[in-house]
């Protein structure tokens, strides 16, 4: 560990936010050459912080120092200039654009586009064992070397501190050894690395130093040695933690939605869901794993009438769902837990009221029979219940404990996490038959993480039927009755959640021994 300055000292950071104080007194010194862990519940204030030192918000109280040098940030141009950088978690590439245009674009100023470019990023890329190929064209690459390209396209803008948010929880596990490899490398070459993890475990592995941030201030600064997975997760709540329910069996054989030789073909013909036939009854959790982009997203659309299907059936108990729209499909009995939680879960300049009713609007609490036009006279119809859908979205914020000042703020004021339990919290709420759930709880902490599964395993036990999407293998295989495996759009083989390892089940997804159980 280095001796001279530490590389970032925040003090006394406070930032408000209407109803909420987002950081309080933060006080953090990341020493130079680390690799430093923020961890905390959602809400606690990690991105507020991390958006603080990375020119994207400014801080009401408080100074930022970086290599002794007190500076002020007023921009991301402002945090490169000192050597920040951020990888976000949602990756900014243009994909039909190759790593070489992806990485100058914006920077063409400080070698060119051409030859100098291309040689600069084999540099990089060479120094730090990136294995980055300037040619490639994006498309073509997987998760885990976008996420590298992210982290080149930091380093040749001159970033000496690389802040990442939740860099693991797109990655599988193999992607994930190797992305510590790479930050292993990045603070042997003297960097600094600042990252957000939900992933405790991951957290003590690869981290020099751990910061606890609970309800907007720092709680306290421990090594990994020093403390359990466990334990770093009562610091986040300032409280031991519950332990998980016990589960059995609770599969049944009425069949809630069955999958006929569905396939789906993208623009081009190619068939994007290939010849899926599948089962899930009442009380099933059926898991689907795969590295991303294999057919899961087209896989789930399929379901929701999102995108039509070239071949195949598609049932909800013995209705037929082939040409019903969406919004029928849910009014039929699917809750939808989308990917895309910006793009499909939430009306971001919206109160959380009001997302309570997307997607939910023609259904009690959000609607009730009753005459228009008075009490007496008028048609009978059905109204819009404004105590219902208020009550119910106090209830889904007191039940999945959403961090919020109230329920008319916008659902883009909440925390990552926050959002994402609201989401839960409705699709849970109107009795789905069947639940599409995709990533639910990717963002979410410890805490809120089992308080979801719990969620799910009591909807289970009342004879919800699941299919689970994540690529959070433990999640997937401590909560799936029935484990598949999903490759270039076809289902390829079965494994028992109760034996298989997080590790095997990620060779299976790439394909290693395919089609053969574990
Ligand atoms: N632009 C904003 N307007 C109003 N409130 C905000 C805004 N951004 C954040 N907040 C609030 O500040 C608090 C801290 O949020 P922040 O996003 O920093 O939490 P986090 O620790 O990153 O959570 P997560 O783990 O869920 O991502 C939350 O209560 C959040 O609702």
């Amino acid at each position: 560990m280095s001796t001279t300055e530490p590389a970032v000292e925040l003090h006394g950071i406070t930032k408000r936010f209407p109803g909420v104080v987002a950081n309080h007194d933060i006080d953090i010194e990341v020493a130079a050459g680390t690799v430093h862990a923020i961890v905390g519940e959602n809400g606690a204030g990690k991105s507020t912080l991390m958006k603080i030192l990375y020119g994207m918000q400014r801080p009401d109280e408080g100074t930022i120092k970086v290599a002794g040098v007190e500076v002020a940030l007023h921009s991301p141009s402002d945090a490169i200039a000192r050597g920040i950088g951020m990888v976000h978690q949602h990756f900014m590439l243009a994909d039909n654009l190759s790593v070489l245009e992806n990485v100058v674009l914006g920077a063409e100023k400080l070698h060119g586009i051409g030859g100098r470019a291309r040689r600069r990023i084999r540099e990089i890329s060479d120094q730090y064992g990136l294995g980055v190929e300037p040619d490639r064209l994006v498309e073509q690459l997987g998760v885990g070397a976008r996420q590298r390209v992210e982290i080149l396209k930091v380093l040749y803008r001159g970033a000496k501190i690389l802040i990442l948010d939740e860099p693991t929880a797109v990655l599988v596990p193999q992607e994930v050894e190797e992305l510590f490899g790479n930050l292993r490398e990045l603070k042997r070459e003297g960097l600094t690395v600042i990252f957000i993890s939900h992933k405790l475990d991951e957290v003590l592995s690869v981290a020099d130093t751990i910061t606890v941030i609970r309800r907007g201030t720092t709680v306290d600064t421990v090594r990994p040695g020093d403390v359990t997975a466990r334990q770093l997760a009562e610091l986040m709540v300032g409280s031991e933690l519950p332990v998980p329910e016990l589960r059995e069996s609770t599969v049944t054989d009425v069949p809630v939605l069955t999958m006929d030789g569905v396939t789906v073909r993208d623009a081009t013909g190619r068939a994007v869901v290939d010849d899926v036939s599948l089962t899930i009854h009442e009380g099933e959790i059926l898991g689907i794993a795969g590295v991303e982009g294999n057919g899961q997203a087209e896989l789930v659309e399929a379901i929701m009438g999102m995108l039509p299907l070239d071949a195949g059936v598609i049932r909800l108990g013995d209705t037929e769902l082939t040409g019903m729209a969406t919004r029928r499909r849910r009014e039929a009995g699917i809750g939808f837990i989308p990917e895309d939680r910006h793009r499909h879960g939430l009306l971001l300049e919206s109160p959380l009221w009001e997302n309570r009713i997307l997607g939910h609007q023609t259904r009690p609490p959000n609607v009730k029979r009753g005459r228009r036009g008075g009490a007496t006279g008028g048609k009978a119809g059905v109204l819009i219940d404004r105590q219902g859908f208020r009550s119910d979205t106090e209830r889904i914020v007191r039940d999945y404990d959403v961090r919020t000042p109230n329920i008319d703020v916008t659902a883009a004021s909440l925390s990552g996490g926050n959002q994402q339990k609201l989401i839960v919290g409705r699709e849970m709420s109107n009795d789905p038959k069947l639940l599409i759930a995709a990533h639910p709880t990717r963002g979410v902490d410890v805490g809120a993480q089992s308080a979801i599964w719990d969620h799910l395993r009591h909807a289970r036990a009342e004879g919800l039927a699941v299919l689970l999407i994540s690529a959070d293998l433990d999640e997937l295989i401590g909560m799936s009755d029935t484990l598949r495996v999903i490759l270039r759009g076809r289902l390829v083989g079965e494994a028992d959640p109760a034996t298989i390892t997080p590790d095997q089940l990620g060779s299976l997804m790439t394909g290693a021994g395919e089609g053969s159980a574990a």
